[in-house]
């Protein structure tokens, strides 16, 4: 796997002060957040955020990403730990089928019908820069802020601890009921 690695800087943020590592994969980039007291943490509170342009950015109430995003940076930035956001658009469909996908949507499919329509399974993500991250960054230990099955099952098979997960449940609105209701259903989210 060729992975080029920045150095880390300081990043101020709203929520706290945190650093900021990037590393790119192919013609991929992606992004490490910690905290501050990242190095003294015995156990990483961590969240893989799949990258959202239209929650994470625009607000989008279609999904719940930019609430989770928020909810898992004020968790770490009180608590320490380390937000890997994993530039895996769409479920890694990348934006312009997953604006395709919503339009689908817009006509009545579902988030994974619309996925199958389109010719993709319904979760392309792969997480191998997530493994070289938590290596990179020597990460022993975890705390896992997740909701999704999948992700749980991928570092299950990697040489850390998981200790606990912990929940990100954000409240459902009128437009992204069905949404999360498909994800738990088809997709296996503990919502
Ligand atoms: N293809 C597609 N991708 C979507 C749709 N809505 C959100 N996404 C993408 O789904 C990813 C987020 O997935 P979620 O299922 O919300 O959450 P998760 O990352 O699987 O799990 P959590 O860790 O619990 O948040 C991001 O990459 C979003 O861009 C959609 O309708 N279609
Ligand atoms: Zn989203």
């Amino acid at each position: 796997m060729n992975i080029i690695e920045s150095n880390i800087a300081n990043l101020p943020t709203k929520h706290g002060k945190f650093k900021i590592k990037a590393y790119k994969q192919g013609y991929q980039e992606h992004l490490a957040i910690m905290s501050e007291n990242f190095e003294n943490l015995d156990v990483i509170n961590l969240r893989i955020h799949s990258e959202c342009l239209t929650g994470d950015v625009f607000g989008s109430i279609k999904c719940d990403c930019q609430k989770q995003l928020e909810l898992a940076i004020e968790y770490i930035a009180k608590n320490g730990g380390l937000i890997i956001y994993h530039r895996q658009e769409g479920r890694n469909i990348g934006l312009l089928n997953k604006v395709n996908a919503y339009s689908l949507q817009d006509a009545g499919k579902n988030t994974v019908e619309a996925n199958l329509a389109l010719g993709f399974r319904e979760d392309e993500r792969e997480y191998s820069i997530v493994e070289y991250i938590i290596k990179d960054l020597g990460i022993k230990k975890i705390n896992v802020l997740t909701n999704n099955p999948a992700k749980m099952k991928f570092l299950e098979g990697l040489d850390v601890e998981i200790v606990e997960r912990i929940p990100t449940i954000v409240e459902p609105n009128c437009y992204n009921k069905n949404y999360l209701n498909t994800k738990k259903e088809q997709l296996g989210h503990m919502l």
